[in-house]
């Protein structure tokens, strides 16, 4: 039997977000890092492809995200899952709306639903306003993101400048009347020439009618929360009682690495510092072609008990001045560079149990440990799971990539107490 549900996520904790969630829905879930090459592991129903392509030019994103919908369709999967983030985090040129646009147009599929809603974590949709706790988007930290702060909280518009399909919107009364509304509200846009539609939610119950209306929609575009909707639409295959993979015991030294800016990350950062060493990366230090990489690794030699966490983790304001000194891809490049390099040495020097904050920071860090494929452990907190590395032949590492806005202030505290003994 081939795998039910192939999903693309656009970046890494992204990825592991969903994967949680599909773990939730009941899904045997694994996570691979990037396209498969060879045939996927047996015994899975649900795969989630970790891309880092969010940020990345929109030709690369879709290139990457068509490879990856090539694999998942070789292992059978009968509905695709484009997962972007909660906050449905773009520029105006990209990449959400040309990604889709390519995945429908491979599918040969005509319509397809928007959908970040995620209400456990407060991202909910109102009138296709999307809603970041009690804020509009435009109002949230996401406003300052480095690499696309968000200044609108409209999806139709967001979503409509991005493609050139037509994006409508399924209203909150019509979610609220249950699946047989949304489809008849479907079927309407689609007659009236719609591509894409926005749909409103506020709670896992409206995730739940708009996840049974989507039954044997080709694609869905969704952040992660959706997948609650989506297990009983395949209750008849799936295993009963299926819950989180069980880990491999892992061992080692712990390290948070921390690229993320987001306002949840500053406060958490804020809160291990209190308990425990850290080292702060400055962008001004790589740029002047300091030895960065080194200095963390002395740094982190000499502090051999309990855990370390090195950060470039800055304000908004820090990191405004950085972009106007380097540039925003750049000073974001390099910083990926630095800390996925020190976070290799850390593994190589013994860490086995690593955090990694921040979506683009996460990619970048699992590339360079040459990660293939993850399993799904135990959620620390909603959205963000402990994972191990299931590389054939490696002892594996924990590993849990943390969402930028996700996870409570003490989350670099309480992670550990979460992993298998
Ligand atoms: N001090 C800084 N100045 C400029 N850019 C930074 C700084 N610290 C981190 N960055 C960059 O900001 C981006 C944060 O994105 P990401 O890792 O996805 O975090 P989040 O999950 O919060 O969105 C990364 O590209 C990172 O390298
Ligand atoms: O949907 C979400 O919010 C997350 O799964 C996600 O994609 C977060 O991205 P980052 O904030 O860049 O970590």
């Amino acid at each position: 039997m081939g795998i039910l549900i192939g999903c693309i996520a656009d970046d890494f904790t992204g990825a592991t977000d969903l994967a949680g969630m599909l773990v939730k829905a009941g899904f045997r879930t694994v996570q691979t890092v990037g396209a498969p090459e060879g045939p996927l592991p047996a015994g899975f129903d649900a795969v989630v492809v970790a891309l880092k392509s969010r940020t990345c030019p929109a030709e690369m994103a879709v290139r990457d995200s068509l490879a990856a919908l090539q694999a998942l369709r070789a292992s059978g999967a009968e509905q695709v899952y484009f997962k972007y983030c909660s906050t449905f985090d773009s520029t105006p040129a990209g990449n959400i709306g040309p990604v889709a646009d390519a995945l429908l147009d491979a599918l040969e599929a005509a319509f397809t639903v928007v959908c970040p809603a995620f209400p456990a974590n407060g991202r909910t949709i109102y009138k296709g306003h999307l809603f970041v706790g009690d804020v509009p988007l435009d109002e949230s930290g996401m406003r300052d993101h480095p690499l696309t702060p968000m200044r609108d909280s409209s999806l139709v518009r967001l979503m409509q400048a991005q493609t050139d399909r037509k994006v409508g919107l399924v209203a909150y009364e019509t979610v609220r009347g249950g699946p047989r509304a949304i489809r008849n509200s479907f079927a309407a846009l689609r007659a009236d020439g719609v591509t894409y539609a926005v749909t409103d939610a506020l709670t896992d119950e409206d995730l739940a009618a708009l996840g049974a209306a989507c039954d044997g929609l080709p694609l869905v575009t969704a952040g992660s929360g959706l997948a609650l909707g989506l297990g009983p639409n395949f209750r008849d295959r799936l295993p009963p009682g299926a819950t989180a993979d069980r880990l491999p015991r892992t061992s080692g030294r712990r390290a948070v690495i921390s690229g993320s800016c987001s306002v949840a990350t500053r406060a958490q950062v804020a809160r291990m510092r209190e308990r425990h060493p850290a080292f702060r990366v400055l962008v001004s230090d790589i740029a002047r072609g300091e030895d960065v990489v080194g200095r963390a690794l002395a740094w982190a030699a000499e502090r051999a008990d309990g855990p370390v966490l090195v950060y470039a983790t800055a304000e908004p304001e820090e990191v405004r001045e950085a972009q106007a000194a380097y540039g925003a891809d750049a000073a974001g490049g390099m910083v990926e560079k630095t800390l996925a390099a020190i976070a290799r040495s850390l593994v190589a020097a013994g860490v086995g149990q690593l955090i990694v904050a921040g979506g683009e920071t996460s990619g970048a860090v699992v590339q360079t440990l040459g990660v293939t494929a993850l399993a799904i452990g135990p959620e620390i907190d909603p959205g963000v799971p402990w994972t191990a590395t299931i590389d054939r032949g490696r002892t594996p590492l924990a590993l849990a990539l943390k969402s930028g806005n996700f996870g409570t202030e003490d989350f670099f505290l309480k992670a550990w107490d979460r992993l298998p003994e």
